[in-house]
């Protein structure tokens, strides 16, 4: 029977570069991880599509999805709901694969009730300041929404003592080899890395 992968999550304040950083862990040509595709109600932004990076839907259709139980966790953010598919992650992890989940921090709560062996990483920007030029770098957000999501943002890092890990998101090349490497150890720390290796003292 397979081990189950590992569940990882990266969470982090709005606009520390989740996104970013997530991308290019998944452009490495050595990345081994599945990326859960998020639900939400917030509309498409350009360039974005349906079913990849997001599943777009209704508040009606998300809500119904909530009823029928079909989301690992789910948080409403600035004004929209974002959740997990919980059938897709339980599959994936079934099959011993590794599952990436980037996601707010309510969320992260949640899997972390659900999965207390998951791997928690909290992304940090080098400042406030930084934080909100790439915020408004962006371009993607009004000012009204820019000043939610600062607002957002400072309550967030009040979290970051639940995670196992902090990254901080300097330079994003070095970002992802931090988390690459954090994983990679969760790897080697792990029950089924020493039943793998206990089994070497088997062979006679
Ligand atoms: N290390 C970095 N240095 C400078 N700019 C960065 C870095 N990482 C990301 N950015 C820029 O910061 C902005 C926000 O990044 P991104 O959209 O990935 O953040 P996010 O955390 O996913 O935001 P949200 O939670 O709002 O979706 C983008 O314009 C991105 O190019
Ligand atoms: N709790 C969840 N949060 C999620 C999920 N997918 C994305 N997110 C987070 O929402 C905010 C806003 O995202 P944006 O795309 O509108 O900028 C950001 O922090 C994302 O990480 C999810 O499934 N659950």
């Amino acid at each position: 029977m397979n081990e189950k992968g590992l569940l990882i999550v990266l969470s982090g304040p709005s606009g520390v570069g989740k996104g970013t950083v997530r991308q290019a862990v998944f452009s490495r040509p050595d990345a081994k991880f599945e990326y859960s595709i998020s639900i939400t109600t917030r509309k498409p932004r350009e360039g974005e599509k349906d079913g990849v990076d997001y599943f777009f839907k209704t508040r009606e259709e998300f809500e119904q999805l909530i009823k029928d139980d079909k989301l690992l966790e789910y948080a409403e953010y600035v004004g929209n709901y974002y959740g997990t598919p919980v059938d897709y992650v339980q599959e994936t992890l079934n099959a011993g694969k590794d599952v990436f989940l980037e996601i707010e921090v309510q969320g992260a709560k949640q899997v972390r009730e659900k999965f207390p062996d998951g791997l928690f990483i909290f992304l940090m920007p080098p400042s406030l300041g930084e934080l909100q030029n790439r915020i408004v770098g962006r371009g993607t957000e009004s000012e009204d929404l820019i000043s939610n999501r600062m607002e957002a943002a400072r309550k967030e890092i009040e979290l970051m003592s639940m995670y196992d890990y902090i990254v901080e998101n300097d330079d994003v090349e070095l970002a992802v080899d931090r988390i690459n490497a954090i994983v990679l150890a969760e790897h080697h720390r792990s029950e089924r890395c020493v039943s793998k290796y206990i089994k070497l003292l088997e062979v006679k």
